[in-house]
């Protein structure tokens, strides 16, 4: 996608052709700036504090983390067997939710073990970019298959915007380019349907009001900004014609882990029967797993998030002010899952299902035995 007209991916290789860039997206929407990474430390910070973030972002980073571990010259770089396990294992730690990120490491894993010491290295780069760049290719197939929904939409009430509501940031900025939720969004703008989209801010971090926003206004796709509660109250109104949203971890029966207020969007969504649409790339389905509420560990984080927030002050510099009193008690979950029941259909690279009937579309989907660790030398 495109920041000031330049196309541009969320991940990408400076010139050395071993360094890693990617946008920081902490300082969005008020800074524009990218960072270079050179070693899998900088590569776990920047996923731990969310420099890059989003299910699909996440595994394609870990990946390229994977590859700078792989770097001899780093301090904590290295090609033996050792090494490989002590990176997977470390970039593993960084977030609990996204199953995007052991995907990756596993599927990276898998083949550096495969490879001779003295290939790793190229062999890591090249894997991760086979990674990133079908990315790329998965999202616009979601964005394909979720098209005919919103011209569904757009043919049932010519006369006015297709009206979307999402959650958190399930865009471009989310995984290598395109977006999940947002793939359907752009590709519908190109098309030239009209659209609105209801953008929840998404408290405690505001990656709607931040993110979203930001890229939605980058492409000059209509937006308004509403606050987290506001959903269940247009959508009585008439208001929303579809809900669609991205997802970190879905079960083999379509439970759906999603950025922490996404279930109420869904109770909502289904007291006023509007569809309710999550889109997502095969590597976000965990198929060791069928219920989500139980099974789906769930990421707790600082609560500093939410006593805290960092906006644009008059003067131009960015500030940091408190919201919550000194000494209350914070609990920030950053996810919460919507049952399979709640969710309409599935957006995937290979088209639309129910959740139902989800493991049918992918039949060649790895059987949970199979998943997991690759076993090393002669185990
Ligand atoms: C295409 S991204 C899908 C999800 O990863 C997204 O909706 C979300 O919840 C992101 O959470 P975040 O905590 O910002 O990584």
């Amino acid at each position: 996608m495109k920041v000031a007209g330049e196309a541009m991916r969320t991940i990408w290789l400076e010139p050395d052709g071993r360094t890693v860039g990617i946008i920081d997206q902490t300082r969005l929407p008020f800074r524009y700036e990218t960072a270079a990474l050179s070693d899998l430390a900088a590569m776990a910070t920047a996923i731990t504090t969310m420099q890059v973030r989003g299910a699909p972002l996440i595994g394609a980073a870990a990946a390229y983390g994977m590859a700078l571990a792989m770097r001899p010259d780093a301090a904590d770089g290295g090609v033996e067997d050792g090494d490989v396990e002590r990176a997977h294992a470390r970039l593993l730690a960084t977030r609990p939710t996204a199953v995007n990120l052991r995907w990756a490491l596993d599927r990276m894993r898998e083949v550096l073990l495969l490879t001779p010491p003295s290939d790793r290295l190229d062999r890591a780069y090249a894997e991760a970019a086979a990674i990133a760049d079908e990315d790329v290719e998965i999202c616009r197939s979601i964005g394909r298959h979720g098209l005919h929904l919103i011209r569904a939409a757009h043919l049932r009430n010519p006369d006015r915007p297709v009206r979307v509501l999402t959650h958190c940031n399930a865009g471009w900025l989310a995984t290598v380019d395109w977006g999940t939720a947002t793939a359907p969004l752009y590709l519908a703008h190109e098309a030239g349907i009209p659209l609105h989209v209801w953008v929840d801010e998404t408290r405690p971090r505001n990656q709607g009001a931040f993110l979203t926003a930001w890229e939605l206004g980058q492409h000059g796709v209509p937006h308004a900004v509403i606050p987290d509660n506001t959903g269940g109250h247009l959508m009585q109104h008439g208001l929303v014609d579809l809900v669609i949203v991205g997802t970190d971890r879905t079960t083999a029966k379509g439970d759906v882990a999603n950025k922490i207020g996404t279930y109420l969007k869904a109770l909502a969504a289904r007291d006023n029967d509007v569809p309710f649409y999550v889109a997502l790339p095969s590597s976000t389905i965990d198929w060791t797993l069928e219920d989500g509420v139980q099974g789906i560990p769930i990421e707790e984080r600082s609560g500093d998030e939410v006593a805290l927030i960092t906006g644009l002050a008059g003067h131009g510099g960015l500030e940091t002010v408190r919201l919550v009193p000194e000494g209350s008690a914070v609990v920030n979950y950053a996810f919460d899952v919507t049952p399979a029941r709640l969710v309409t259909g599935l957006i995937t690279e290979r088209g639309v299902c129910s959740p139902e009937d989800l493991a049918q579309l992918f039949p060649d989907h790895q059987p949970p035995a199979a998943m997991g660790r690759v076993p090393v030398n002669d185990e």
